[in-house]
């Protein structure tokens, strides 16, 4: 099959067609895989092979361990005065921003999303985050205290913290934002004094290794940032290794879990960003149409294939029917194709084995009775692409309530009373987003506080902010990404006390 020809053509304007093979990027310069082979990287839109990069496994993990290890302790990075540490990562954003056709195109080569998505987003909103975290890196402060022990008698102290940089960062991310994601560990770790070796996703690794390309233009010095590609298995041997001083990962809850134990067998820190399986609670004061508008955005953006996405909508009974026409209607609207097409609203999704996923959940959810309303069925011919489905009636127990499919699923069901509502939606592992929809504040004010989730919207859905902490409750994850929260997550409190 041959790239179709609009990617073709966008491609080829960029100069980045034929990208042939790819090796990681370590101490700033490309080093081929030691052992390992290549893997494919293919476009999900044409199934067709658009790179290979390194299938890195142990000794490719150690050279760039190794390297941020002697970037970190070197002091080139992490001695730097804090506010030439912001001049240098303002610059990097400078230039994600100044490349930002080239990177959004190959986050839609890579990942099959919406190029103004990727450029919005990934690339637009990234900046913004290498911005916003540079900022940080002249503010962080520890506090003065008056200590009054005043032991042994006469002697007086004076007290103080300070917050340190972690160390070596190992930033391991999945691939529905890429550049992203990325980014939301890149920076904070650079702005903090740390150095990385960040893992992208197999499916994903162009930007992330034009990403260390642009930090070397940018001035920072070798070592600080390296990218090492490959699958779990190398992602394993990054996050086991000795070297590495604090985890930063974001992906499937059961991965993380593993992580989690590999890191406090040696009690490295760890950040956990993981799965989700998030409630729209719809109250009956709300327009069903606005509602149903929101669902549609709350599950379909980026196909689903987002970890905060609203896949379980519970709708108050009065307006319940009303509400799941005019989302299956929504739903039937959109229009499927190549995320390179400026009228595409839904793109493919990111692999054959997510589509596979994907499908079984569909199929799935038909054989144990769930009523479809919309779609259920792959579209176009060739491409990962899948019609943004509808199920109404499910069940509590039924696969497609309970489990994170990661695609244009969403499951609709009624309830009688506020209480029944939260019971419904508090009803899982995962406690990562939630959105309430309701004109009536103090009906807002009543459900907000009992939602167990560790961002709660209101009358929107997806709605993310660099300066705004991101985590989950229970089995969504462990610690948080963005804001002044992030900066925590890459240092480490000292307490000082000096005797005078
Ligand atoms: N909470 C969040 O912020 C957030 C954001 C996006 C995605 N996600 C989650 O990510 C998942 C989808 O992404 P995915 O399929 O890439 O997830 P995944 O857990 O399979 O993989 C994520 C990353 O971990 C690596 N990896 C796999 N096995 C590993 C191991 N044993 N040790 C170390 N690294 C390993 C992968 O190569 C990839 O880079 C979904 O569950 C989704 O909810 C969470
Ligand atoms: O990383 S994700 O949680 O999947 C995510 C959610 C929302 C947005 C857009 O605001 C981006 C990434």
């Amino acid at each position: 099959m041959k790239l179709n020809d609009l990617t073709q053509q966008h491609l080829r304007s960029l100069g980045l067609l034929d990208r042939g093979r790819l090796g990681n990027w370590i101490d700033g310069v490309e080093v081929a895989p030691h052992d390992g082979g290549y893997l494919p990287v293919r476009d999900p839109a044409t199934e067709l092979l658009v790179a290979e990069v390194a299938d890195s496994r142990a000794a490719d993990i150690d050279r760039a361990v190794q390297a941020a290890r002697r970037a970190f302790d070197n002091g080139a990075w992490t001695g730097l005065r804090p506010a030439e540490r912001e001049r240098l990562l303002c610059r990097l954003a400078d230039l994600i921003e100044a490349h930002g056709d080239e990177l959004a195109a190959l986050e839609t080569l890579e990942t099959g999303k919406l190029l103004g998505i990727a450029r919005a987003i990934d690339v637009g909103a990234g900046a913004e985050h290498v911005r916003y975290m540079a900022g940080w890196a002249t503010k962080i402060e520890g506090s003065t205290l008056d200590t009054s022990i005043g032991v042994p008698p006469g002697t007086r102290y004076h007290a103080y913290t300070q917050r340190e940089p972690a160390g070596v960062v190992a930033a391991v991310v999945p691939w529905n934002f890429p550049l992203a994601i990325a980014l939301w560990k890149v920076a904070p770790a650079l702005a903090c004094g740390c150095t990385v070796v960040l893992k992208p996703a197999p499916e994903t690794p162009l930007t992330a290794l034009r990403l260390a390309q642009l930090a070397q233009e940018a001035g920072l010095p070798a070592g600080v940032l390296n990218v090492v590609t490959g699958g779990g298995e190398a992602g394993a041997a990054l996050v086991a290794h000795p070297g590495v001083d604090k985890i930063s990962f974001t992906g499937s809850t059961a991965v993380g879990k593993a992580i989690g134990h590999t890191a406090l067998d040696r009690m490295a820190r760890f950040t956990l960003e993981l799965g989700g399986k998030s409630p729209m609670i719809v109250l009956d004061d709300m327009d069903p149409e606005r509602a149903a508008q929101g669902a549609a955005m709350g599950i379909f953006f980026n196909q689903g294939q987002v970890c905060t996405a609203g896949s379980r909508v519970y709708v108050q009974r009065a307006r319940y029917a009303q509400m799941l026409e005019a989302l299956a209607a929504q739903a039937a609207q959109l229009r499927i194709g190549s995320g390179f097409d400026p009228q595409t609203q839904i793109g493919p999704l990111v692999s054959q084995r997510q589509l596979d996923r994907v499908m079984a959940y569909v199929d799935g959810a038909r054989a144990e009775g769930a009523r479809l309303v919309a779609g259920g069925r792959r579209a176009l011919d060739g491409g990962y692409f899948v019609q943004p489905t509808v199920f109404a009636d499910t069940a509590p127990d039924q696969r497609i309530v309970r489990e994170e499919i990661f695609g244009p699923v969403v499951a609709v069901m009624p309830f009688d009373d506020e209480d029944e509502a939260l019971a419904l939606a508090n009803d899982t592992p995962y406690g990562l987003a939630a959105s309430v929809w309701s004109n009536d504040l103090s009906r807002v004010h009543r459900v907000v506080p009992r939602l167990k989730a560790g961002i709660v919207w209101v009358n929107t859905h997806n709605m993310l902010d660099n300066n705004l902490p991101f985590g989950g409750h229970k089995q969504s994850g462990y610690g948080r990404d963005l804001g002044r929260a992030a900066i925590e997550q890459y240092t480490e409190l000292k307490s000082v006390c000096i005797a005078y």
